[in-house]
C-alpha cells in the first residue's frame, strides 16, 4: 500500500482537493464515502439516521480497514479518525494528510448540516465536533497543511508538494 490519505473536518476539501491532485500526480482516486455508500445501498444520511452514529462510525470503520488500495489518493470522510485503526491501515507506507481548516472557515462553507449527514449526536455542534476530533487528525496525520486563506488550488499544490517531500 501507497496512498495519499486526505483527512480532516466535513468541510475541509478532502473530496475537491483528492480527486484534482490524483489527477495532477497520475494516481487513481477513491471517495471513501462514495464506497460506503454503494456497499451499504443507502445514502450516508440515511444510514445515519437509520443505524445511529455508533453503528455507522462501525461500519465505516470496518469497510475503510478491509480496503485494499495502492497507489490511490483517497479522500475519506471527517469522520474517518474516529475509528483510527482504519485510517492507519490506508495509509500505510503511504501518507496520511490533515487539511486543517479553522472553524469559522468550515462554518462557512458547511451550510447544509442536516442533509450532509455529518456523525454528530443531536446535542452537539460543528464547533463540539471539531474540539473532539482536532486532536484525532494531528494524531493520525503525517503531514498537516493549513489550509486557511488557501484557495483550492494552492491546496492541490501543497498536497503534491508533501507527496513528492514523502
Ligand atoms: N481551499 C478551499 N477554499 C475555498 N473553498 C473550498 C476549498 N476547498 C474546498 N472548498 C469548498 O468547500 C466545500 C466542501 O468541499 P468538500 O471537498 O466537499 O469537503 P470535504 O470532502 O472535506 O467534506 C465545497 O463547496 C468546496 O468547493
Ligand atoms: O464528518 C462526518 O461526520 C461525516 C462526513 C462526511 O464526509 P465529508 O467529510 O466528505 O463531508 C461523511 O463521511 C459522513 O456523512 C460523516
Ligand atoms: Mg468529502
Amino acid at each position: 500500500m501507497s496512498n495519499l490519505v486526505l483527512i480532516g473536518m466535513p468541510g475541509a476539501g478532502k473530496s475537491t482537493v483528492g480527486v484534482l491532485a490524483a489527477k495532477v500526480l497520475g494516481m487513481d482516486f477513491v471517495d471513501t464515502d462514495v464506497i460506503i455508500q454503494q456497499a451499504a445501498g443507502r445514502l450516508l444520511p440515511e444510514i445515519i439516521q437509520e443505524e445511529g452514529i455508533d453503528e455507522f462510525l462501525d461500519i465505516e470503520g470496518e469497510i475503510l480497514g478491509s480496503l485494499d488500495l495502492t497507489d490511490t489518493v483517497v479522500s475519506t470522510g471527517g469522520s474517518a479518525v474516529m475509528r483510527p485503526a482504519a485510517v492507519s491501515s490506508l495509509g500505510k507506507g503511504g501518507l496520511v494528510v490533515y487539511l486543517s481548516v479553522p472553524t469559522d472557515e468550515i462554518e462557512r462553507r458547511v451550510t447544509n448540516l442536516a442533509d450532509r449527514g455529518i456523525a454528530m449526536g443531536p446535542g452537539q455542534n460543528l464547533q463540539g465536533v471539531f474540539a473532539e476530533r482536532e486532536p484525532r487528525y494531528r494524531e493520525a496525520a503525517d503531514v498537516i497543511i493549513d489550509c486557511s486563506g488557501r484557495d483550492i488550488e494552492a491546496v492541490v499544490h501543497a498536497v503534491a508538494e508533501a507527496w513528492h517531500a514523502s
